[in-house]
């Protein structure tokens, strides 16, 4: 690098990502670092890790980068102007703490979330920006709104129906993608999901309640992750569907959002604000 593209590169946003063994996050880091747009200035893993202290280009096999992984969040998260993470529930709820106490933006994809966790989220926008969605990706995030579109045009005696495919590793159900279909599409009917949402079906479950969305998971293989909303009425259907066929669509958007934030205010945003497509 020359000295000019040395000095050009400070002033890019540091970022650190989380999680940075995961299948998320090395997708994410290779694509930092290839980036002109940012700087890779952490990653991340949880204490115990195999590639805590090891530089993070090898430790994904190739040359080395400069970035020694860590499991130091605190002096990390310090030099951020961003955090994306894609991990687990309680470590997303410790870090969203961390970064809003750096005043960094802090992208979230990871799923799986229950109240308790959203409302500590919530808790820490308000000193940060924080951008989460349960999918990353342009496709499903216009998704949604068609989504919420067809629900609004048909009536209750439309049943619908969210199915999602994921690969075998994948520990949360439904996905956080099929919740942001079944919110939008309750949204569309102008009601809440949890007054409409059916549990899993298993047994005598009795005959379909009206209006009612129900959900159903796939676990098996390498899928990346499939998404259909059908909307079932009486002699036809509607099926709005999105396949994933490379986690590239999840960790460019999440990058988009990581740069999109850098000149908001505190607050709670997610993909639809990102692309503005609210
Ligand atoms: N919003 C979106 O667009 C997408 C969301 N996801 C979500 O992202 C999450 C991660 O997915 P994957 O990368 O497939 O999982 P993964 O299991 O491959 O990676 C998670 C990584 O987080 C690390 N981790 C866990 N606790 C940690 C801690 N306290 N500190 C640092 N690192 C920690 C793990 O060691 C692991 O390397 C899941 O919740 C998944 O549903 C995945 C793809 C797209
Ligand atoms: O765990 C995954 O892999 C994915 N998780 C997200 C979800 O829960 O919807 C997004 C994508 O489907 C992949």
């Amino acid at each position: 690098m020359s000295d000019f593209e040395q000095a050009a590169s400070g002033a890019l946003p540091g970022i650190v990502v989380t999680g940075a063994s995961g299948r998320m996050g090395q997708m994410l880091t290779r694509l930092i670092l290839d980036s002109r747009e940012a700087r890779l200035v952490g990653a991340l893993e949880r204490t115990g890790h195999g590639w805590i202290g090891r530089d993070l280009g090898e430790a994904m096999g190739g040359q080395p980068c400069g970035v020694i992984v860590s499991d130091d969040a605190v002096s990390m998260i310090a030099r951020a102007q961003a955090v994306i993470d894609f991990t687990a529930p309680a470590a997303t709820v410790a870090f969203a703490e961390l970064t809003a106490q750096a005043r960094a933006v802090h992208v979230i994809g990871t799923t799986g979330l229950d109240a308790g966790d959203l409302a500590r989220l919530a808790a820490a926008a308000r000193h940060a920006p924080i951008i989460r969605a349960g999918n990353m990706s342009l496709g499903v995030n216009l998704l949604v709104g068609l989504t919420r579109k067809v629900a609004a045009a048909l009536g209750e005696e439309w049943d619908i129906e969210v199915v999602e495919a994921h690969h075998r590793m994948k520990v949360d159900a439904p996905s956080g993608t099929a919740l942001m279909l079944g919110e939008a599409a309750a949204e569309g009917r102008g009601a809440a999901l949890a007054d409409l949402r059916t549990p899993a079906r298993e047994g005598i479950t009795g005959a379909r309640q009206p209006g009612s969305i129900g959900f159903s998971a796939i676990r098996g293989g390498d899928v990346v992750g499939e998404h259909d909303v059908i909307f079932a009425g009486q002699g036809e259907r509607i099926v709005l569907r999105h396949l994933a066929t490379d986690r590239a669509i999840f960790a460019r958007g999440a990058l988009r959002a990581a740069l999109w934030g850098q000149d908001k205010g505190p607050g709670e945003y997610d993909m639809a604000d990102v692309l503005g497509i609210g």
